[in-house]
């Protein structure tokens, strides 16, 4: 891999600001889902390592807590500069070991260091509250204060965003932060700790543990019971939030769960049908379909059903796809082979019970991890991809034909995080927003995620708010004073 400065492509694990291997010497192997080809190993790390990064970050809070806002802020705001600079080694690192595109990874990289920037400056403004006296001479004072050593697990799907949106706040809150990357892309997540290291982060306050999929669950469940810990931030499956969230519960730790989603995608219409296919082609085909709050459920009414179909397969057979390091790729390879086999099983059960394929619908011809952005039709409610998330570039359209119907099935789903119309009409503008139970709405838009906006699902797909001003509480404790005697 060619960058401009080869040191921030590590393969050893940073544990209490050390550089370090395995105790036990243990290696695992990253692989680029473009061309299978090895890109080096990381350590394994285990759960007596862990431990030892909890200790570390315990040792590290109480000084970094004491700092004023301002200075944590002056220490974050290096880290975000840093992550500007080295903008274009983070993202080869990181289309190198996940996929996307070049353009896409230069993108994440900006938005993983926007939460880095929001958070410093979030952080000076952790504002207390005063409430008047229940009796004269009582006086009533809220102060907020750091929650102390927090963990956080996350996914591969965004490498560097899905660190800075849950190590922004911690550090900004005075917060340690212990984390366990996923084990397809740990590179960005060192990288990110080379940078952190040169900001002057301090030692022990931010560790990065790699391990492959089964030391991951070992790392997990010392995250999860160690007493030390107070709070965990997980990014994933509703299956694997539900398991570490029993974890926490002997611990009773905060929690923040970002989990799965089965985005519906409503076409009324009166929708401006060429902006929804624009809107269409990023909610659905973003990290070739690899995103949580990905459209998973295109509705479209009746009398728009053809005219939109026909659109949005054309712009679909412009998709380029490729390894993301070649010019003009817009999808690059799924992660794995689960990955293929899984859009491969909701394409075949649809065609089976009688869906279409309008663009693609099979392996793409470079074969791997690629598969053709694919648009299918006639999609009824008893198919997988109706109840499922695909997590791949598969838009199955439904049809309908009435507002009240559509708000029904878009909400006939256990998940609940990101759901998307476009209408014209202002007042079914607010009638279906308030209707959908979703945590995100977006309107006539397919691009929802920004770092002053609340991130974060109901129902299945989980608890708390990432990025904004709420995101910043997850990471504090509320602490009332009450004063007598005056
Ligand atoms: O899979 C979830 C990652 C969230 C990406 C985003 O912030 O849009």
């Amino acid at each position: 891999m060619q960058l401009n400065d080869p040191d921030l492509l590590r393969h050893q694990a940073y544990i209490d600001g050390q550089w370090c291997d395995a105790g036990n010497g243990d290696v695992t192997e990253i692989f680029n889902p473009a061309n299978g080809k090895s890109l080096g190993s990381v350590p394994n790390i285990g759960g007596a390592q862990t431990r030892q990064a909890i200790e570390a970050a315990r040792a590290a809070q109480p000084a970094w807590r004491a700092l004023t806002a301002k200075e944590r802020a002056a220490r974050l705001r290096k880290w975000y500069e840093l992550m500007l600079a080295n903008q274009e080694d983070l993202a080869r690192i990181m289309t190198a070991e996940q996929g996307k595109p070049l353009t896409e990874a230069r993108g994440e990289v900006l938005y993983a260091a926007s939460f880095i920037e929001w958070f410093a400056e979030e952080a000076k403004r952790v504002y207390g509250d005063t409430i008047p006296g229940h009796q004269p001479d009582k006086r009533l004072i809220v102060t907020k204060e750091p929650i102390g050593v927090t963990a956080a697990i996350t996914p591969w799907n965004f490498p560097a965003a899905m660190i800075t949106r849950k190590a922004g706040p911690a550090l900004a809150a005075g917060c340690a932060m212990v984390l366990k990357p996923a084990p397809q892309t740990p590179f960005s997540a060192l990288a990110l700790a080379v940078l952190a290291e040169r900001a002057g982060i301090p030692a022990g306050l931010f560790s990065v543990l790699p391990a492959d999929a089964e030391r991951s669950r070992e790392v997990g469940a010392e995250l999860c019971a160690n007493p030390i810990v107070r709070k965990l931030s997980f990014t994933g499956s509703t299956g694997v939030g539900i398991k570490l969230m029993e974890q926490c519960a002997p611990t009773l730790k905060k929690l923040s769960l970002e989990l799965g989603g089965n985005a519906p995608f409503i076409i009324f219409e009166d929708a401006d049908l060429d902006a929804a296919v624009e809107g269409a082609l990023v909610a659905k085909y973003r990290n070739a379909g690899q995103t949580c709050v990905c459209a998973n459920r295109l509705y479209v009414h009746e009398a728009v059903y053809d005219a939109f179909a026909e659109k949005l397969a054309a712009a679909v057979a412009k998709l380029r796809v490729g390894p993301g390091d070649e010019a003009g790729v817009v999808i690059g390879p799924l992660i794995d082979g689960n990955a293929v086999a899984k859009v491969q099983a909701h394409l075949a059960d649809a065609l089976e019970k009688g869906a279409k394929v309008l663009q693609g619908g099979k392996e793409h011809a470079l074969g791997g991890n690629f598969f053709e952005p694919t648009v299918i039709a006639g999609v009824t409610a008893d198919m997988r991809v109706a109840r499922e998330e695909t997590f791949g570039p598969l838009a199955p359209l439904f049809r309908f034909s009435d507002e009240a119907e559509v708000v029904s099935q878009a909400n006939d789903t256990e998940f609940g995080l990101a759901g998307y119309f476009y209408t014209r009409d202002l007042g079914r503008t607010f009638r279906v927003a308030e209707a959908l139970e979703y945590g995100m709405v977006g309107i006539n838009t397919g691009l929802i995620s920004d770092e002053v906006a609340p991130f974060g699902g109901m129902k299945a797909s989980g608890l708390g708010r990432e990025g904004s001003k709420y995101g910043l509480d997850e990471y504090l404790e509320i602490k009332y004073l009450c004063l007598g005697g005056i």
